[in-house]
């Protein structure tokens, strides 16, 4: 054998793979297609969140995006090969075909290795558009790219892509619109977040088409033009798809040696990361399960982990794990939302944040913390259980919404958040008003009952 771990793809959760298997003492060869760091430090988190903060402090378009390039090569330079190197990784350029269950092809190069981890990530979906082959369009592969700014921009798709970039170029002077196909935007966020981000966007300028399919675009005099089902027409110079990410598994040989795919292409795995195929786990995007950065590093880890270790494998599992739209406010979450909820015994606690008084003293109340909480027997259910999801909007939700994280992590009852003092007047002190509610009226509110998901 050549080595002991193959990891393909050097991406967050192939990078997290690999340095497990370096820390377990296992000969380690991460193999790359693109650069090192992926989709998060060239295409995803980090240019993203560079144009967004830029944005927001009033940057021109051409220094936001000269931000953007010093950023990503900041950062790349911390997960470069001879970084890696230093670090006990053995790193080779090219593109990876699995071979058989021990052996793997790069490019012609034939190597051997006893477990190998798929960490190939995820790609842009194209969606089946009328007329989209023939037309330019952008995406995040290459909206950071730009140049020049666009006078007008219609994106498509107003999940986290489409609302993230949707503030920022609106913010930079871009003329913007976005065309999402559900009824509102972010659909997987509780729609209280949803109907606030759609008054903000409509108050900075942004234009809203909710329930709007697009089902044809055309290229006509230097404009864009997107035909919805409604037969509405929204036009733009440039146009940005973002309806989501396919995984990368084209040409990877995944079906000669065993590892199933699921009805969207995913790599199908258990809790312990492996999949169907003896010696062969999976991490990150390309497996569909929680397609952030933090959990692809957590997958990448236990994969490895629980390949390497026999006796009581470790298990990934995203309950816990929260995840942040970074718009102005942020939208922060963990845990289940209302809608999902399934014991018919879960209360909500919800703080608007126009009775927070760091809120107030900022002049930034649009937004709120909700709470939901399991029932709690022993006190004959008059106060709250175990926490078993937060939804937070709110300046740094992004911050916020580790409290809650960690109570969830911990299984920890919200008696203890409630009786936890919160230092005033900080935005944190609203997880512990919040929290009061379980245990009778605090502010004039109390937690009412959930609606699970049968009854909305
Ligand atoms: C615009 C945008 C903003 C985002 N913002 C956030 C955020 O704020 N926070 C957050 O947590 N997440 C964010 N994400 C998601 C995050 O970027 C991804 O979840 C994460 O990067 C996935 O990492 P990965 O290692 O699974 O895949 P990737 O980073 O895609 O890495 C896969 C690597 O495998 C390589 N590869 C593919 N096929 C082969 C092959 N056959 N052989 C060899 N190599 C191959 C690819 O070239 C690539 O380098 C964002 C995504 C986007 C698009
Ligand atoms: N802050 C973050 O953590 C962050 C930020 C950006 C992206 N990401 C990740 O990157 C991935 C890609 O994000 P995304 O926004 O592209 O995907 P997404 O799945 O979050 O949202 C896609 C949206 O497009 C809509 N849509 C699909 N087909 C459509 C059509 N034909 N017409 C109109 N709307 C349509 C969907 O209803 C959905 O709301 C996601 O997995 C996301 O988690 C994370």
């Amino acid at each position: 054998m050549d080595y002991d771990l193959l990891v393909l793809g050097g991406g967050a959760a192939g990078l997290a793979a690999a340095q497990a298997g370096v820390d377990a003492g296992a000969s380690v060869l991460l193999v790359s297609e693109g650069e090192l760091g992926g989709d998060c430090t060239f295409t995803g988190c980090v240019p993203s969140k560079t144009l967004i903060e830029a944005a927001a402090a009033g940057a021109s378009f051409a220094e936001a995006m000269s931000r953007v390039r010093a950023t990503v090569a900041r950062i790349a330079a911390t997960e470069d090969e001879s970084v890696l190197r230093r670090r006990g990784i053995n790193v080779m350029r090219g593109r990876a075909r699995i071979v058989s269950r021990d052996t793997i092809d790069v490019d012609g190069r034939r190597v051997r290795g006893r477990r190998i981890v798929i960490a190939t990530g995820a790609t842009p979906v194209v969606p089946p558009l009328d007329g989209l082959a023939a037309t330019p369009y952008l995406t995040t592969e290459t909206v950071f790219d730009l140049t020049e700014p666009p006078e007008s921009l219609a994106i498509l798709g107003g999940g986290a892509v489409g609302c993230e970039l949707a503030q920022a170029f609106a913010r930079i002077g871009v003329a913007v619109s976005i065309v999402e196909a559900m009824d509102r935007l972010l659909p997987g966020v509780e729609p209280e977040a949803s109907a606030l981000l759609a008054e903000i966007f409509d108050a900075e300028g942004v234009a809203v088409h909710a329930a709007a399919r697009a089902h044809t675009v055309q290229a006509r005099d230097g404009q864009v033009v997107l035909h919805i089902d409604s037969g509405k027409v929204v036009s733009a110079q440039r146009l940005l798809v973002a309806v989501g990410r396919s995984p990368c598994t084209g040409g990877l040989g995944l079906d000669a040696v065993g590892v199933k795919t699921d009805e969207r292409g995913f790599v199908v795995v258990d809790r312990h990361m492996r999949t169907t195929a003896d010696q062969i786990s999976a991490a990150g995007d390309v497996t569909g399960l929680f397609p952030h950065t933090h959990a692809a590093y957590g997958m990448g880890r236990v994969a490895v982990r629980a390949a390497l270790r026999r006796r009581r494998p470790p298990s990934f599992d995203a309950t816990a794990i929260p995840q942040v739209v970074f718009t102005a406010p942020e939208i922060a979450s963990v845990g289940v939302v209302e809608s999902d909820v399934a014991d018919d015994r879960a209360r909500v606690a919800f703080l608007p944040l126009s009775e927070v008084d760091r809120a107030i003293t900022a002049d930034r109340t649009t937004g709120f913390v909700k709470l939901l909480a399991g029932p709690r027997p022993l006190l004959r259910n008059l106060g709250g259980g175990r926490v078993l999801g937060a939804t937070i909007m709110a300046d740094r939700a992004g911050e916020l919404v580790h409290e809650p994280a960690l109570a969830m992590r911990t299984r920890m009852f919200t008696g203890r958040l409630a009786q936890t003092v919160h230092a005033y007047p900080t935005w944190s002190l609203a997880i512990q008003q919040a929290t009061a509610q379980f245990f009778g009226a605090y502010g004039g509110r109390t937690a009412r009952p959930a609606h699970p998901r049968d009854e909305i």
